[in-house]
């Protein structure tokens, strides 16, 4: 079976006067029309992560480990090669579509010019396509294609962005905190889109959030990354019901549920920065479950209860 996504140990660096690894070796895999996940707090690599599966890494990027894309090897050592890949099978949909809209181009021109750079179609054909991109994501054709973004509301930027992504054929979109933006009504409404994009045309949607309610709304799997590795992956019910990492647990501690009385817990501390290397676990410092053997080294993932954990408490 082909998978959409599969990450071998990959790690992401940035380079200055060193390399700043950013993702520290992550190993998951994404099945055709999944909804996956990456989850975590501020810094701890998700962009970094969803920008090499998008191939938007900048060129004083360094990588290791291996990526596959629709089973075409996009990364390997240190060698890159999108061809083929890159805005045709993968497309990105970013936080704010405001700002990846050209605001001085029509809704018709911003199609138009990438379906001509990409498969080089005339004004016609690529308009037919543009409709009918639009009418998937629910717009109207005859309202939105002579607009500039900024005359349309933040919920159609959003749907417009997505349509103009999937109008190149895409079948994997990344999606980078695309609800954050939106108010509670569009928010469901959005999560409602991509879900049926996913049941009718079998798209596999990579989302990029910091929020574990989204999360757990819309995901099939979440991987719950910290400080540059994912330390624990499982379907949404499991990570959301039983999480195993002393991390997970502090993430669902401090989702709050409507009509439930529960007290929120919050944990103080930060994850180590990027450059600093750490000795122990990445988690060690805000761990309250920590022992003897977590000051020593990182533990590396383990199978458990239907999840891949990263916790000394399970090795
Ligand atoms: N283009 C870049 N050049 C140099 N360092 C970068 C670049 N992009 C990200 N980083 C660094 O890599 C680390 C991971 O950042 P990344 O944006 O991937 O995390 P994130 O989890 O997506 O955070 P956020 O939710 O704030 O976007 C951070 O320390 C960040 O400063």
């Amino acid at each position: 079976m082909v998978l959409a996504v599969e990450a071998e140990d990959l790690k992401i660096g940035y380079e200055d006067e060193e390399v700043v690894w950013a993702v520290k070796g992550v190993s998951f895999k994404v099945e055709v029309a999944e909804i996956f996940c990456l989850v975590g707090e501020s810094g701890c690599g998700k962009s970094t992560t969803g920008n090499a599966i998008v191939g938007i890494l900048p060129p004083y990027s360094v990588t290791d480990g291996v990526l596959r894309i629709f089973g075409k090897t996009v990364i390997e050592g240190n060698r890159r090669d999108y061809t083929g890949v890159r805005g045709r099978i993968v497309s990105y949909v970013p936080q704010n579509p405001g700002s990846s809209l050209n605001p001085y181009l029509t809704v018709e021109e911003q199609f138009y010019y990438v379906l001509n750079s990409v498969y080089g179609w005339g004004r016609k054909k690529a308009l037919e396509e543009a409709a009918k991109y639009l009418q998937m994501v629910d717009l109207d054709p005859g309202k939105v294609l002579d607009y500039y973004p900024h005359e349309l509301s933040g919920g159609m930027q959003q749907r417009t962005a997505i349509a103009l992504a999937l109008s190149t054929g895409a079948k994997i979109i990344v999606a980078d905190e695309p609800t954050s933006a939106l108010d509670a009504h569009l928010r469901l409404g959005l999560i409602r889109l991509l879900t049926r994009l996913r049941d009718t045309i079998k798209l596999t949607l990579i989302f990029i959030t910091h929020d574990l309610l989204s999360a757990g709304k819309i995901c099939d799997k979440i991987a719950i990354m910290y400080s540059g590795r994912i330390l624990e992956l499982g379907t949404s019910g499991k990570i959301l019901t039983e999480p195993l990492h002393p991390y997970t647990e502090m993430l669902v501690d401090a989702v709050p549920i409507l009509g439930v009385l529960k007290p929120l817990k919050t944990y103080g501390g930060e994850p180590p920065p990027p450059d600093v290397e750490v000795k122990g676990c990445l988690f060690l410092d805000r761990c309250p479950k920590k022992f003897e053997k977590c000051y020593y080294s990182h533990p590396p993932p383990k199978e458990v209860h239907e999840r891949i954990v990263e916790c000394w408490r399970y090795v």
